[in-house]
């Protein structure tokens, strides 16, 4: 199975001696992680090896063996190895496969009703099948009602592949504790059928959970999984080119008509993640089927005579949510070194403002003080300084601090004399503050000057709240966590009615400042933090993990570097699109999806694992193949992002 969630495998050998046994716990994609209690946090007495890494393959298996424990790359890369006592060992490690197990379909794509990802119970004609099947079922009567069987699979070959769906969890994925229980009862169950000789008593167990990389059902599964991009393949049939496609969409909504008596038809609206553009897809349920098949074609729909026409229309021959995008999510990108940042941030900004000048003829952005303007410097280089827009852009800022414009600590300033004035902006479209009144009044006068380019439509609006809609808002972030001139525990977050407010009393200098509050920074179509500095490490981490100080420890060691890779050095940007973003800074709730190089790291067992992934990563939009745990020990999460800010101590013989 390429796609699994977290897996545990149980080679079942005789009952009648110590049964020999292997534990294999396995994580694909995090995305289906679910999230432990709580999460462990600084502690100061450990250390951080430099330690180069090689790459990380798209996946990787934790093993645990009698006496060892392993993670394994699906490069076949194996590293540690520990005690687990509750494991008996099966296998020697032969280098490739030390568990003994043997993927029956490894590579596979899922099918609808597979037994596999595809969901349903697939026996093969095994004579033992319904038996254990049974005992799959008996088994989760244990559990509560929140756990289905999403599927089960036995192979003429001894092996039993159950996969467990948890509905209360976002991505329907049972925690490594939950699988393992369910194995250990399940085992229980074969040994004893076993010994009674009802079944064959060597077969392999796997439990896995499918996670959200599943073939939808449709409708089911949509209401379910309506935040998720999906991919979807389908056979797109205009001019009778049976071309199948695939993209990465996200449902926008579902239109649902029924077609003669056995038939439903659903018309999902989807959106391009990519582009944002809109696509129609038509997807037919039968209703006599107990799976649900996705067809359609331009033929079926003159034969059942239905008046809507898709743009695209074809048989839908996959409905997978993806994991790793969000539409409701942020994004989290570590650079390498600052030239990469700047380069990433030059990009980013200069695709938004491509987007914005090509969807509304303008591109509003607003920027902060401090460092993020050295940091957009390579927007007055070429190619960015030829090839941007500038006539387009609207400036604005999310904070200023209130002094003349001439003085150092202007924001204004800072950005005219690092940005402004070295590409072509045309003048009267930098919408700076008065300088020349109270900060009150100068907040006031910002309100309005910002209000009357919202009617013009220079800014646009937001369609949930009256706010301004800034097609980019730039912000840096504090070692305390704050961004704008919005401070942990201040009263201006508190602030939901005016669009700019100020203070007097900035605990960062100089006191006097004005600034964008939550709702209109939430507002904004896009919002990037960027951090740079080892003093951001710690806010860093609560900002994405938003936990509390935990002691906790998170033991865990990487193996031998096989293949140097560059590390990401000291600069990283959070890409928030969204609502909550300051509110996760400040002490709210907020998930990012990193995007990081290559490398693996190992773990004592599985729950030190499962712990860094939920804790540090977040539960839930952790894409661990592309994850670098680039340290020889990790010894709570927030060292693990202190190290990523300090990648200039990592792997001095690595070119
Ligand atoms: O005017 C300000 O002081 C800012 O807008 C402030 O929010 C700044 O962006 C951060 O303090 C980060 O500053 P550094 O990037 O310089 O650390």
């Amino acid at each position: 199975m390429g796609n699994g969630g977290i897996v545990f495998r149980l080679l079942l050998r005789s009952s009648r001696r110590p049964p020999p046994l292997c534990f294999v716990a396995s994580s694909f994609s995090t995305a289906k992680l679910s999230p432990l209690p709580l999460p462990t946090s600084l502690n100061p007495s450990s250390s951080l090896e430099p330690n180069p890494i090689f790459s990380f393959a798209s996946s990787f298996t934790h093993r645990l063996l009698h006496g060892t424990a392993s993670v394994h790359g699906k490069n076949g890369h194996q590293q540690e190895e520990e005690e687990d006592p509750d494991f008996y060992e099966t296998a020697k490690d032969d280098g490739e496969t030390s568990d003994g197990w043997e993927e029956e379909d490894d590579g596979v794509e899922p099918k609808l009703g597979d037994g596999g990802d595809g969901g349903g119970v697939v026996l093969q004609g095994v004579p033992w099948g319904e038996s254990v099947l049974s005992f799959a079922y008996d088994v989760l009567k244990l559990f509560s009602d929140d756990f289905k069987l999403y599927a089960f699979k036995t192979s003429p070959r001894g092996y039993i592949y159950v996969r467990l769906d948890k509905l209360s969890h976002e991505y329907g994925c049972p925690s490594m504790e939950e699988l393992q229980s369910y194995s250990r009862e399940y085992k229980k169950r074969l040994d004893e059928a076993g010994e009674r000789r009802e079944i064959p008593d060597d077969l392999a167990l796997e439990v896995s959970s499918p996670g959200a990389e599943r073939i939808l059902k449709v409708p089911d599964d949509l209401d379910r999984f309506k935040d998720m991009a999906m991919r979807v393949c389908y056979i797109e049939d205009e001019e009778s080119n049976h071309t199948e496609k695939s993209g990465v969409f996200l449902l926008d909504s579902v239109e649902q008509e029924h077609c003669r008596k056995t038939r439903k038809i659903f018309l999902l609206h989807l959106i391009t993640s990519s582009s944002g553009e809109n696509e129609r897809v038509a997807v037919m349920q039968e209703e006599k089927e107990t799976i649900f098949f996705f067809y359609f074609c331009v033929c079926v729909f003159s034969f059942i005579g239905c008046t809507w026409k898709p743009r695209r229309v074809g048989k839908i021959v996959k409905s997978m949510a993806f994991s790793g995008v969000k539409n409701d999510r942020g994004e989290l990108r570590i650079l390498e070194n600052l030239d990469e940042l700047r380069t990433d941030l030059a990009d980013y900004i200069a695709e938004l403002s491509e987007a914005a000048v090509k969807e509304r003829g303008v591109f509003a952005i607003a920027l902060s003080g401090g460092s993020l303007i050295g940091l957009m410097g390579k927007l007055c280089e070429a190619p960015y300084n030829k090839t941007v827009d500038w006539g387009k852009w609207y400036i604005f800022w999310a904070d200023e601090r209130v002094v003349a414009k001439s003085h150092s600590d202007s924001n204004y300033k800072l950005a005219k004399d690092g940005l402004l004035s070295k590409v072509p902006i045309v003048p009267s479209h930098v919408h700076s503050i008065n300088d020349s009144v109270s900060a009150e009044e100068a907040a006031d006068e910002y309100t309005f000057v910002i209000r009357q380019l919202v009617k013009s439509r220079m800014v646009s609006v937001s369609d949930i709240s009256d706010c301004p809609k800034f097609d980019l808002i730039l912000l840096g972030m504090g070692p305390d966590g704050h961004a704008a001139s919005l401070f942990p525990n201040h009263a201006v977050l508190d602030e939901k009615d005016e669009w700019v407010t100020f203070i007097t009393d900035s605990p960062k200098p100089p006191p006097e400042r004005i600034t964008f509050t939550l709702p209109v920074i939430n507002s904004a179509s896009n919002v990037a933090i960027v951090v740079t500095g080892e003093t951001k490490a710690e806010a860093v981490h609560l900002a994405i993990d938003n936990i509390g100080p935990d002691s906790q420890s998170v033991p865990a060691r990487i193996h031998p570097p096989q293949r140097c890779q560059r590390l990401p050095r000291d600069g990283l940007i959070l890409l928030c699109q969204v609502h909550e973003l300051l509110r996760v800074l400040l002490g709210g709730n907020f998930k990012f999806w990193n995007d990081w190089g290559g490398g693996y790291v190992e773990f004592a067992d599985a729950k030190a694992l499962h712990e860094l992934l939920c804790t540090f990563v977040v539960p839930g939009i952790f894409k661990i193949t592309r994850c670098v745990f680039p340290f020889k020990e990790i010894i709570g999460v927030s060292l693990l992002v202190r190290a990523l800010l300090h990648h200039h101590l990592l792997s001095p013989g690595c070119s």
